[in-house]
């Protein structure tokens, strides 16, 4: 049997979409200020839902906290803040995947279920590792010179 294969979008069509812009959506934020506050609900739900978000909230923190307070370069201190800052974003983009596979298969195994969260996990590990070698490698020399003249 052959497969069904939409054809591409005329501009016509493009236009009808445009026009019926957001019109699955079950409500729209009405401005600025609340777009922010559901950004925050999402943030929040992370922080109270997921483990590994805390616990990278927490690393990130201290990892800035130490480069401030071993006076690291200005450079550098926004290199720790923006390797943490991806961390935490794939965290929450992590969160986003899993809700969405759960909302969609719901309790039943699906391999391209697996797939999405798993890699969705990979990516967040990925950026996990390069943020620790980020951190390790502006954070320890600093951090052991101070140990030996404190010794
Ligand atoms: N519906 C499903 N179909 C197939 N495999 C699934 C399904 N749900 C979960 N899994 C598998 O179980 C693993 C753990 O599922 P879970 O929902 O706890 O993901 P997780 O929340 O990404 O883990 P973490 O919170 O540690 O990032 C997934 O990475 C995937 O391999």
């Amino acid at each position: 049997m052959s497969q069904q294969i939409s054809p591409p979008p005329t501009p016509n069509r493009i236009s009808t979409l445009v026009s019926k812009e957001r019109e699955l959506s079950w409500q729209i934020a009405s401005n600025l200020f609340v777009s922010f506050k559901y950004a925050w609900a999402g943030i929040s739900y992370s922080f109270q839902t997921q483990r590994n978000f805390r616990i990278h909230l927490s690393v990130c923190a201290f990892a800035i906290g130490l480069s401030i307070f071993l006076h690291l370069q200005s450079v550098e201190i926004a290199i720790i803040a923006i390797t943490s800052g991806l961390v935490l974003t794939l965290e929450l983009v992590n969160t986003a995947i899993e809700s969405l596979v759960d909302l969609t298969v719901k309790q039943t195994y699906h391999d391209l279920a697996k797939v999405a969260k798993d890699c969705a996990a990979g990516a967040v590990l990925v950026s996990a590792l390069v943020s620790l070698l980020v951190a390790a490698t502006l954070l320890l020399p600093p951090l052991v010179a101070l140990i030996v003249t404190a010794f």
